[in-house]
């Protein structure tokens, strides 16, 4: 078990040229960016950036240090960078005119090359700070009763009120037991109850409907302050979002789905490919950035996830994007060197902007369950989590779990994933989320 989570750093001497780390100039020459470029009829359909081979940031001071070199002239384009965009590009797609490769000795500055198409993935437009698209308000709170009827807390309480029509101990025994069972946690479980229970005594409904609707209103209550939408602070040149948690919880996939969100949305955006763990992380992010035309930085398989990270926020920054979403590998809660390297990435790229990550985004399975709550507390520790995402509500999930982490943490519950389309991914609706599990009876 302890050798699934060992990493193997490749082992390039640091001498070697492909080893070496490119200045912010040296970047901004080869992924050039260029006003409106966007809107031009023939932009390429997917552009995936392959980022070479650079040291690992172990070897490279930790923020109080100076960085890499950075030159203040700019300076020629060395080839290696030309190369692997060029290596990179041909994978995508076969190009009519190949850039001529320059050789070390002579290696022309990228902007002077010849008038041939650039094999460099077609460049984002400059950030401009205008409010973007938002996606469709009815496409947002359509669907989440179909994808989360068959929830357990849907289904525990949408036959309760035709076995319990009475007002009683056992009706309200029984919304405990759906509760617990639904993973709401103890603690939310019984304060929801105690409330209930006390009002109820105090003859403050008149049926059972009229109890269902004061549920509704105090699980409306615990969600309503952390349902807080993601904003993309645009003065942020790029906002950078890392992503986080355990094993296949969904990051990757969360990561695409918000990729095809921020692109729908008009915003230029860049992915880093920082799972270097699983074997298919890297192809799998890289799709996905084919598919909605998103440029992926990414080294490889067992590359240093940090190593990763700060390539991307340099490639980012020079291209004037305005989004940079960073996976990471799946690592337990309880593996402490692994949540260490978190902080590490962290750390690296604040020394490329000292507000870097502007959003550390936890992803939670939702049918995790009471463990979830750990996780988050270990993550938060590690790596200060600003907002979460709570995928697998559909299907089975219990659902529950929401409450409690709303409750023990308070922390914004960005994006709930109701499914495995690209638009399952939802911005979290307090409401929608509540009256889904909830029986319709609330007229909801
Ligand atoms: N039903 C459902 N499946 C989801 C959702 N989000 C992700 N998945 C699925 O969960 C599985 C794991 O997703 P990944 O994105 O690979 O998970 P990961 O966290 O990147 O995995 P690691 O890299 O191993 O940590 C995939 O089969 C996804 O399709 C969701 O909201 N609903």
């Amino acid at each position: 078990m302890a050798s699934f989570f060992r990493r193997k750093k490749p082992e390039t001497p640091a001498s070697s040229p492909s080893t070496r780390r490119y200045s912010t100039e040296e970047l901004a020459a080869a992924f050039p960016s260029t006003e409106g470029s966007c809107d031009e009829p023939n932009e390429k359909p997917a552009a995936v950036v392959e980022a070479a081979p650079v040291k690992s940031p172990a070897a490279t001071p930790e923020p109080d240090g100076e960085p890499a070199s950075a030159p203040t002239e700019p300076r020629p384009v060395p080839a290696e960078v030309v190369a692997a965009a060029l290596e990179v590009d041909s994978q995508l797609a076969p190009r009519p005119v190949p850039m001529p490769m320059p050789t070390p000795a002579a290696s022309p500055p990228v902007q002077t090359a010849p008038e041939s198409p650039s094999p460099l993935p077609a460049p984002a437009p400059t950030v401009v700070d205008k409010p973007v698209a938002p996606a469709p308000a009815r496409a947002e709170k359509s669907g989440w009763r179909e994808r989360l009827g068959g929830s357990l807390f849907a289904r525990s309480f949408g036959g309760m009120f035709s076995r319990h029509p009475k007002l009683d101990d056992d009706l309200l025994d029984e919304i405990e037991t759906a509760l617990i069972t639904a993973d709401v946690g103890v603690a939310a479980t019984t304060d929801l109850v105690e409330d209930l229970r006390k009002r109820t005594k105090a003859r403050e409904f008149a049926d059972a409907n009229a109890l269902l609707g004061a549920l509704r209103s105090d699980l409306l209550a615990l969600l309503k302050p952390v349902a807080v939408p993601l904003q993309i602070d645009t003065g942020a040149k790029p906002f950078v979002l890392l992503t986080v948690g355990v094993n296949g919880v969904g990051k990757t996939t969360t990561i695409g789905k918000l990729a095809k969100r921020f692109k729908d949305e008009g915003r230029p955006l860049m992915l880093a490919a920082g799972d270097t763990f699983r074997a298919a992380a890297v192809a799998q992010l890289q799709a996905w950035g084919e598919r909605n035309g998103v440029p992926v930085v990414a080294q490889g398989q067992n590359a240093d996830a940090a190593s990763v990270a700060f390539d991307a926020l340099q490639a980012a920054k020079a291209r004037g994007t305005q989004v940079l979403i960073a996976d990471t590998a799946g690592r337990l809660h309880t593996q402490q060197g692994l949540m260490a390297e978190l902080g590490k990435i962290k750390r690296v790229l604040a020394k490329l902007d000292p507000a870097a990550p502007h959003e550390v985004l936890m992803v939670i399975d939702g049918t995790t369950g009471q463990n979830a709550l750990s996780q988050l507390r270990q993550f938060h520790a590690a790596v200060g989590v600003t907002g979460l995402v709570v995928t697998k509500l559909d299907g089975s999930a219990k659902g529950g779990v929401v409450f409690a982490l709303a409750r023990e943490f308070g922390i914004p519950i960005r994006f709930a994933g109701i499914g495995e389309r690209p638009e399952d991914l939802r911005v979290f609706d307090a409401e929608a989320f509540v009256d889904a599990l909830l029986p319709e009876t609330l007229g909801a």
